[in-house]
């Protein structure tokens, strides 16, 4: 009975042999993988020229904490943490440091004599195909110097006051919408979603410069569907850069974007050649982003029908969601500080008679107004992480610190601006650090929230003046307060995936006695 029983077990051992060895054949490459995956986070760790850099273990042994964090959209608030336990300088992943420090702008972002250029992070910029053209944001040094050049007309000094009656036009048309009672009834107050009105308003805007057309999102009340599909690619473009950062898998790409993601991608891109066409098609003169840059580029360097679309969909988003994003933060902090608010009230209340006298020309010189643009800036920069850059082969100091060649680094907006070695009070909401700097020890060599060097905004003081008019006019015709007074909480709790994901901002707007 027992020499039977031991036969059948053998047997069935023997039955079980190739299961057997698939199984320990998986434990072994499971195990070996394991090892390697460990040598891999040992070696980044003490052998990695980098190792010297402080930062939390997980991050410097591996890069999937980082992506795991930008998935979830809270990198910035991450970034911010590390930045006060480990000081100025932090690496986040094994081979990418984080700066605070104001120094850091120059060396990684400005042209320094003598050294090498730190070209974009292709991360981050790469083309997700190759036929398509290169943009003013791609990091093609060479593609983006001929752009910047033949664009830069377009956001000179004088072209800004040439489209100044058609911006003025824009804010008044949102100022008037907002002023229709509800329900066609007696004006008493109102409740509106400003996040919503400011993204209306801003890509009418910027639509109108580039394409030649408004989005009539204002007249409308609602967004157009090129604006509904733009405000939507932020957890796209951080999908793509993850993959990018483990290169086999970007061949991936194709795969796991859904089919119908991939479908509303190729026929945003054909509504906006249709749009760029449309506008170069036409015989005019109109002060706007193309008439300047088409003078240039028939004389010089020619753009390609692809090239005017794809440095168009650029524009009109880089100048829309950024601006209604900081001016959406401003007026968070403003409707949460009450003193704030009635002090640039008074401000703009006294420095105008009427409504019609407020516009892009005479609002430039409102002192407390550019403060608390500023100071909105510093707490809720529209671009929460850094822009992120490679340092050239060779490698180059930063801070005064060696870094090797093929590091990427940045300096990180809200961990930098929300830190106390920069600013006193980092979270709080005083506009006064702008006023007189004397009082105080902040570090104003850190806050740039344009960016710097040769990639700065090209924007900019479009942005300052669209955005001095908004509160100006805002703040004269309407009291403004939260709808909800317990509906407050600071603009970093929000979650960013490149840009911001903007929650509501409920505000009761009443008719000042001015409007
Ligand atoms: C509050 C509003 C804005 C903020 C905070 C902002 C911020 C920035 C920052 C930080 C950069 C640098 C990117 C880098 O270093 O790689 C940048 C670049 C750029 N911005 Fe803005 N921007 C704003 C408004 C605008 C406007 C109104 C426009 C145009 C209508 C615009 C168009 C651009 C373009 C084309 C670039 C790329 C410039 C280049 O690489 O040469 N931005 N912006």
């Amino acid at each position: 009975m027992g020499v039977v029983y031991f036969q059948g077990l053998v047997a069935s051992c023997v039955d079980r042999i190739p299961t057997i060895r698939v199984v320990v054949l998986c434990a072994s490459v499971s195990v070996a993988f394991l090892f390697i995956v460990l040598l891999y986070g040992l070696y980044n760790v003490f052998l990695h020229p980098l190792r010297k850099y402080p930062g939390p273990l997980l991050w410097r042994a591996y890069r999937v904490p980082y992506v795991i964090s930008i998935h979830k959209g809270e990198i910035h608030r991450r970034m911010k943490d590390f930045h006060r336990v480990y000081g100025p300088i932090v690496r986040i992943a094994p081979n990418e440091l984080s700066y605070t420090d104001g120094t850091a702008w120059k060396d990684i972002y400005a042209n320094r004599t003598g050294h090498l250029t730190f070209e974009r992070n292709p991360t981050w910029f790469k083309k997700m195909e190759p036929t398509e053209p290169m943009s003013i944001m791609g990091p093609d040094e060479e593609a983006h110097a001929r752009f910047r050049k033949a664009f830069s007309n377009a956001f000179s000094e004088k072209s800004l006051r040439d489209q100044a009656p058609l911006i003025d036009g824009y804010v008044d048309a949102f100022i008037t919408q907002l002023k229709v009672p509800v329900s066609g009834g007696r004006w008493t107050e109102k409740t509106v979603d400003l996040v919503r009105w400011l993204n209306y308003v801003t890509f009418d805007i910027s639509g109108d410069l580039s394409f030649g057309e408004s989005f009539d999102c204002v007249k409308n009340g609602k967004a157009h569907p090129w604006v509904e599909t733009v405000t939507g690619f932020g957890k796209g473009l951080v999908l793509i850069a993850s993959l990018n950062m483990y290169p086999p898998m970007e061949k991936l790409l194709r795969y796991v974007i859904p089919k119908h993601i991939l479908k509303q991608h190729i026929d945003f891109r054909a509504m906006t050649a249709a749009k760029a066409e449309k506008r170069l098609a036409m015989d005019t003169d109109r002060p706007d982003f193309v008439t300047p840059t088409k003078k240039h580029s028939d004389q010089k360097s020619a753009i390609t029908d692809q090239e005017w679309a794809i440095n168009m969909m650029i524009i009109v988003f880089a100048g829309s969601e950024t601006t209604a994003s900081v001016l959406s933060g401003i007026l968070r902090e403003l409707v949460q500080n009450r003193g704030v608010l009635s002090r640039l009230t008074n401000e703009i209340r006294s420095a105008f008679e009427t409504e019609q006298e407020i516009k892009i020309a005479s609002t430039g010189n409102l002192s407390y107004l550019n403060a608390v643009i500023n100071e909105g800036h510093r707490l809720c920069p529209a671009v929460a992480i850094g822009v992120p850059r490679v340092v050239p082969r060779g490698g180059d100091s930063i801070c005064g610190q060696w870094v090797p060649g093929g590091t990427y680094v940045a300096v990180n907006q809200f961990a930098a601006n929300r830190q106390l070695y920069n600013f006193h009070n980092p979270n709080s909401f005083i506009p006064e650090r702008f006023l007189d700097s004397k009082h105080h020890t902040d570090d104003m060599s850190t806050f740039q929230p344009f960016g710097f060097g040769r990639h700065s905004c090209i924007g900019m003081k479009l942005a300052y003046a669209e955005m001095r008019l908004i509160l100006a006019r805002l703040l004269y015709a309407f009291d403004l307060s939260l709808a909800d007074d317990k509906d407050r909480w600071d603009w970093g709790q929000q979650k960013t995936y490149i840009l911001w994901e903007k929650e509501p901002l409920k505000v009761t707007l009443r008719r000042s006695g001015k409007s």
